[in-house]
């Protein structure tokens, strides 16, 4: 196996222009990204509603098609790679937590999380499913359709699907968002436990203390990178995002060290 370069992805002038629905002006949701996400560390996307982080997860994520710009992700080209590669990709390298979990309702909360397993021809393990079922707080959970699960449940389903490949990136959209404080710390420690484990964990959230836990928080508005952050409090995670400051500015004042920006 190729050893992991420093660099996950790589993101070039990135930007995003949706058509507007009602035939009116098209929309720019991302105008001009540039970034580069290290390997084995955890990153998180902060921002106000509406500002673009879950269009940049996808776009990184290589689920949503730049309108201009480049993504290198995990060494590949994503404007080269055919949809089999990123299928190929998906299946053996990177797991996505959805923000709507994306399960089948149909299967039970074990079978969503040897899925992957089972569509790649890989052996399956149930028992380790069920382990990893327990650790996100669902023992006694695993024969339950997911259709029958609450939202938090289904979240948990999903993360433990991810988590049941193993992957070398982890992409994940609001993953605490339908979990309660004891919940949601489980879901995050364990996240954080795979950026301690070499693995890379990208995370967009809205909640600051989630955020914190991060090596590196990126601050976005209206579509662009307005602040990176090396270990930052939530609190001075919160100053950035209410200073609307420059990036120069930002960096030099509003985050004391060690949480300063980069
Ligand atoms: N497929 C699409 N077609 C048209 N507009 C879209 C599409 N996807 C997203 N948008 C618009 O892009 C903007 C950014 O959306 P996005 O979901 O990326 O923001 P966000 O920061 O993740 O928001 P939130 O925190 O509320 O989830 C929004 O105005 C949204 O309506």
């Amino acid at each position: 196996m190729t050893p992991p370069t420093p660099t996950a992805i790589l993101v070039e002038a990135l930007s995003k222009t949706f058509p507007s629905g009602d035939g009116g002006r098209p929309v720019d949701v991302l105008r001009g990204i540039t970034h580069s996400i290290p390997t084995g560390a955890m990153t998180a996307v902060v921002g106000p509603s509406g500002c673009g982080k879950s269009t940049l997860l996808f776009c990184l994520a290589g689920l949503e098609r730049p309108t201009t710009g480049r993504i290198t992700l995990l060494g590949h080209d994503l404007s080269r790679l055919r949809p089999r590669a990123v299928a190929r990709l998906y299946r053996d390298r990177i797991g996505f937590v959805f923000q709507t979990y994306n399960l089948i309702p149909s299967l039970s909360a074990r079978e969503n999380v040897v899925l992957p397993h089972r569509l790649a021809g890989r052996p399956v393990d149930l028992a380790a499913a069920d382990t990893l079922l327990a650790e996100m707080g669902l023992d006694g959970r695993h024969r339950v359709c997911a259709s029958r699960l609450s939202s938090g449940e289904q979240q948990r389903v999903a993360l433990a699907r991810v988590l049941a490949t193993n992957p070398a990136l982890v992409f994940a959209d609001e993953p605490t968002g339908a979990l309660d404080t004891h919940t949601a710390a489980v879901v995050l420690g364990r996240l954080r436990t795979l950026a301690d484990g070499a693995r890379t964990v990208v995370m967009v959230t809205h909640d600051l203390d989630a955020a914190s836990l991060a090596d590196h928080v990126l601050v976005m508005r209206d579509g662009l990178l307005t602040a990176r952050l090396t270990r930052p409090t939530a609190d001075s995670i919160r100053q950035v995002i209410a200073a609307r400051a420059p990036l120069a500015v930002r960096s030099q004042a509003a985050v004391p060290a060690p949480g300063g920006a980069e």
